[in-house]
């Protein structure tokens, strides 16, 4: 089944706090480079492929690991070392990420 290019998967865990908006960012490898600012995204869980909720693309910027700072943990209601190792579970080795700043599509 092909992946649909309007569509975000996120792990069970982070669901709690993008509805809560805990959770504004999230940093991607150049698979998903293809968000435009603008696009409302549907979002699945990536462990069921469950949606529950969508969002507004807010922002797409390039980022360095390296460059990850206190204020990016924030944005993912983390601390700086949990989102660092979070990202170098997910994408090993990786140098530069596409950090994708978002907004929740609030239900009627
Ligand atoms: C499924 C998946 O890749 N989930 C991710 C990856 C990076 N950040 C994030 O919040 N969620």
């Amino acid at each position: 089944m092909t992946k649909s290019m309007n569509n975000i998967s996120f792990f069970e865990r982070f669901e709690a706090d993008i509805l809560a908006k805990r959770k504004t960012i999230t940093l991607r490898d150049e698979s998903e480079s293809h968000v435009k600012v603008g696009q409302i995204l549907n979002v699945y869980t990536f462990e069921s492929d469950r949606e529950f909720c969508k969002i507004h693309v807010r922002g797409v910027t390039l980022v360095a690991f390296d460059a990850l700072e206190q204020r990016h943990a924030e944005q993912e209601n983390m601390t700086l070392a949990q989102l660092k190792a979070l990202i170098q579970e997910i994408y090993p080795g990786i140098s530069v990420l596409f950090l994708i700043e978002f907004s929740l599509v609030e239900s009627r």
